[in-house]
């Protein structure tokens, strides 16, 4: 039992270092896991960070690419017209103004002069550039490059020698570089420079409807009328104050102008203060539907040459009554502006056997024509075939508009030389595209232009909306007789024989 306070004290001593081995076991071990742990809280601190960095850099890049691809595939004509084709124009001005002296050359209005002139190897020109030996190619420079209702514009510095002619020259050099539909040049006022319009889509390529003029639409305008639109984007006018050519070949929309004019002018028509007066030798196919319309009207050649002789000599009446009271008629119901509308002039003076009938109308046309305009009498020709004999008229109709013709002569023909090269190219108008066509514009230069298309019950409506206030027959005079002729001494002695019995 001594040995019992031994144990005791023993026991105490291990208890006693037991428990501060555990206190320090204990205490590096919560130290160890408060170290872990915050280790691993700022581990997971910085990782979170980092996370976040990387995705607002994904997000910086990704969600602008999924923007747009949702935008391109959820509205495609937005995206393009607000996006990509600006981004594509501006792209295709800055290749043109870095490509132009190359694409100048490539299309021959650069040139080679001699290096040397007055200067040496070496010396400085006034451009900064050094002379060399060899010639220099010296090409027009670019003075501005602009995108104008989808048209690339630009307008070179013409080199000193050059004209606009020179220009016109190379206009589908110039088109097939930059490979675009259509290259117009269009001259300054002065012609002494010249701007180059690209055009790459063909905004007149989709049909559009005529307008019939409403119920109690206003007279209009006087000296023109809307029948469309120009490549342009404007509403395309033709004055009606000019005798005009309408030449298109078969299937080629003439019959979109016709009622289109006849359509603007309704409400002058049954005002009284516009008379119109329609040949149609196709047998009345055009223009019989619209019959109500016309205040005289005629479907074969002897009225029809009837109805010219009429009009020739009325506005020969209407001359001399205005004769020294004015130089210029001014429409109304008393005298009011006459539009003769022929379907097929060629039925009229080219295809008809009889030569006396055909003699009169030629007569007859020449003087409306050449003295018609400035007492209210206008002609409104239209002609499939420019090779016939028609084209004698050709100088008195002063307007021109050419449709689909069939070659590069029919467009000489219809509308003089020079045209071609000025860009009236009808023989290259599509099938497809019907109505479409050119026209003169005030400086001679050919503006393309649509007519919107008429449906047979738009004609319906317009001859019921706007009858003429009357309708004139067209009365043919009688044959003048012919006297008698007398007979021959041979016959007069034949018949003293038959009658006397004698031999
Ligand atoms: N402006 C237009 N837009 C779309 N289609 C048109 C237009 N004008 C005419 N057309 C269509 O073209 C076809 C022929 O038109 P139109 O009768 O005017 O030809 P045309 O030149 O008068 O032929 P023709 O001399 O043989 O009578 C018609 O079927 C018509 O529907």
């Amino acid at each position: 039992m001594t040995s019992l306070p031994w144990v005791r004290q023993a026991g105490r001593v291990l208890a006693l270092v037991g428990r501060e081995v555990g206190w320090w076991v204990g205490g590096t071990g919560r130290l160890w896991w408060r170290y872990k742990l915050r280790t691993s809280l700022h581990g997971a601190a910085t990782a979170v960070a980092w996370w976040q960095d990387q995705l607002v850099l994904i997000a910086a890049l990704v969600i602008p690419v999924v923007a747009l691809a949702t935008w391109a595939r959820g509205w495609p004509a937005s995206y393009r017209g607000r996006l990509a084709d600006p981004l594509a124009r501006y792209r295709f001005a800055r290749w043109l103004r870095r490509e132009w002296p190359l694409l100048m050359e490539s299309v021959g209005l650069a040139r080679r002069v001699p290096a040397t002139g007055h200067l040496r190897r070496g010396d400085r020109r006034r451009d900064g550039t050094e002379v060399e030996d060899g010639p220099v190619v010296e090409s027009p420079s670019l003075d501005r490059v602009r995108w104008t209702r989808g048209q690339l514009m630009a307008w070179p510095r013409l080199l000193t020698g050059q004209t606009v002619d020179d220009v016109e020259l190379a206009a589908d050099r110039l088109r097939v570089a930059v490979g675009a539909r259509r290259c117009r040049i269009l001259p300054n006022p002065e012609v002494t420079g010249c701007s180059i319009v690209w055009s790459f889509s063909d905004p007149l390529a989709a049909p559009f409807d005529a307008t019939v003029p409403a119920e109690d639409a206003p007279l209009g305008p006087v000296g023109w009328v809307p029948l469309g639109w120009t490549e342009d984007g404007q509403v395309w006018r033709l004055s009606i104050t000019m005798s005009t050519l309408v030449a298109g070949s078969s299937d080629s929309g003439k019959a979109s102008v016709t009622w289109g004019l006849l359509f603007a002018l309704g409400p002058q028509n049954r005002a009284g203060v516009v008379q119109l007066h329609g040949i149609d030798l196709k047998g009345g196919m055009e223009l019989s539907m619209g019959r109500p319309l016309f205040t005289r009207y005629a479907q074969t050649v002897d009225h029809a040459v009837a109805m010219l002789e009429d009009d020739a000599r009325n506005l020969q009446a209407r001359a001399e009554r205005l004769a020294g009271r004015t130089r210029q008629h001014v429409q109304s119901v008393d005298e009011p502006s006459v539009v003769i509308v022929i379907d097929e002039l060629a039925a009229l003076i080219a295809y008809t056997t009889d030569r006396d009938l055909t003699r009169r109308a030629e007569a007859a046309l020449s003087i409306i024509l050449s003295q018609g305009r400035a007492v209210g009498y206008r002609v409104f020709a239209f002609l499939q075939d420019p090779r016939k004999e028609t084209v004698k008229m050709r100088h008195l109709l002063t307007q021109v508009i050419g449709l689909r013709l069939r070659d590069r002569e029919e467009v000489t023909m219809v509308f003089g030389d020079g045209a071609l090269r000025h860009g009236a190219l009808c023989h290259k108008i599509p099938h497809t595209t019907r109505g479409v066509g050119y026209v003169l514009g005030e400086d001679n230069h050919p503006i393309r232009v649509r007519a919107g298309f008429v449906s047979d019950d738009m004609i319906k409506t317009a001859a019921a909306r706007f009858p003429a206030p009357r309708q004139i027959p067209i009365i043919i005079p009688a044959e003048p007789e012919t006297p008698a002729r007398r007979p021959s001494t041979r016959a007069r002695a034949a018949a003293r024989t038959s009658v006397g019995g004698e031999p």
